[in-house]
């Protein structure tokens, strides 16, 4: 029997969802608004989300998560704060729960170790403070890296103004988990109908625009040791990587963009891991490996909003060599999330 260790298991604190509540009934215009006001404001929801009842399994770890585990055998969840996170919070709010939750997050797993690790969240809008909050999570929390839930106020990690928190990341051995939001206000347009902003497509988009703006713009030429970890069997990027390459050093020989140092595919190869959250496709998994890789490719659920089950039937019926087993449940996340 293969440890079972999922990694992109999302939950959430009371406080938090309070204050996403009331940003469910402000004049936000944000593309995260539809999914909020579902998950935090059912009464008053007109996106459907308010009948998947999600607050409750993001909240709870004792009555439905930790008996579902021993149920289908998973040893471990790896917390993460879901997605908006702080990030629509005013710089002050967001400081202050990203905290809150830090500290409420090490104590779920002070008081299960073998049960649960925890990504710590930070408020990128107050970068000195967010990087201050890096090393208390990675120092005196002892938690097992950091999550970010792509853009801030529209703005991606190529910016300069967040790279105090990607040197505090680098320095302190945190991988950055890059999770999903709604597309920012510039890219959401097309991307609000038919339900596609947020998981069927918008959240891919939203994240590997994320991850190429880092991978061109320099951001692992000034970090050469930051590691980040995306979901969804790399947000599409394995699939498209010999395209972005090409084009990415055509572009540079032309001067259309910045030289880098290495290319984007060995960007994508040395500096990101992804997890296979929400894409249960054993095709797909098959050529994440050959492709990138098998000490890139880590197990996840995304639970709740994939169901616990599915997800192990997924990985344990997967057709594959025992060590390759070993790294997709639990070696390789041992090893990026510093997991004993
Ligand atoms: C933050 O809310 C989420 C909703 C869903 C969904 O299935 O509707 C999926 C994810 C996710 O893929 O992480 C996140
Ligand atoms: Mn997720």
């Amino acid at each position: 029997k293969c440890r079972l260790i999922a990694c992109e298991e999302a939950w959430s604190i009371p406080e938090v969802a309070e204050e996403l509540r009331k940003i469910a009934r402000s004049p936000t215009q944000s593309a995260d608004k539809l999914l909020v006001g579902g998950i935090y404001d059912a009464d008053h929801d007109s996106s459907g989300y308010g009948k998947m009842n999600f607050l409750h399994g993001l909240k709870d770890i004792e009555e439905q998560r930790l008996p579902q585990m021993d149920q289908y055998g998973v040893d471990m969840h790896l917390l993460t704060l879901t997605a908006p996170g702080v990030q629509m919070f005013d710089a002050d709010t967001a400081t202050d729960l990203a905290a809150l939750a830090n500290d409420r997050m090490a104590e779920i797993c002070a008081k299960w170790p073998k049960r649960f690790a925890g990504l710590g969240s930070f408020a990128p809008h107050s970068p000195k403070r967010a990087a201050k909050e890096v090393e208390r999570v990675m120092g005196e929390l002892k938690l097992n890296g950091l999550v970010v839930n792509g853009h801030t106020n529209g703005d991606y990690f190529d910016d300069y103004r967040f790279w105090p928190i990607l040197e505090a990341a680098e320095a302190t051995g945190a991988t950055l988990y890059i999770h999903p939001r709604g597309p920012s206000d510039t890219l959401k347009g097309p991307l609000m109908d038919y339900a596609m902003d947020s998981a069927m497509w918008a959240y891919g988009v939203e994240v590997g625009t994320n991850m190429l703006r880092m991978m061109a713009g320099g951001v692992f030429d000034r970090f050469p040791n930051l590691k980040v970890c995306v979901g969804h069997m790399g947000e599409m990027i394995p699939f498209f990587i010999w395209r972005i390459n090409f084009m990415n050093s055509r572009a540079q020989k032309v001067g259309r963009a910045p030289k880098t140092e290495r290319s984007m595919e060995e960007y994508f190869r040395d500096n990101f891991v992804f997890t296979t959250s929400g894409v249960e496709d054993h095709l797909a998994l098959r050529y994440s490996i050959d492709r990138m890789g098998i000490d890139n490719v880590i197990w996840a659920i995304d639970y709740p909003y994939q169901p616990m089950q599915p997800a192990v039937d997924f990985i344990e019926s997967f057709d594959c060599t025992e060590d390759e087993m070993h790294a997709l449940c639990h070696g390789n996340a041992e090893r990026v999330f510093h997991i004993a």
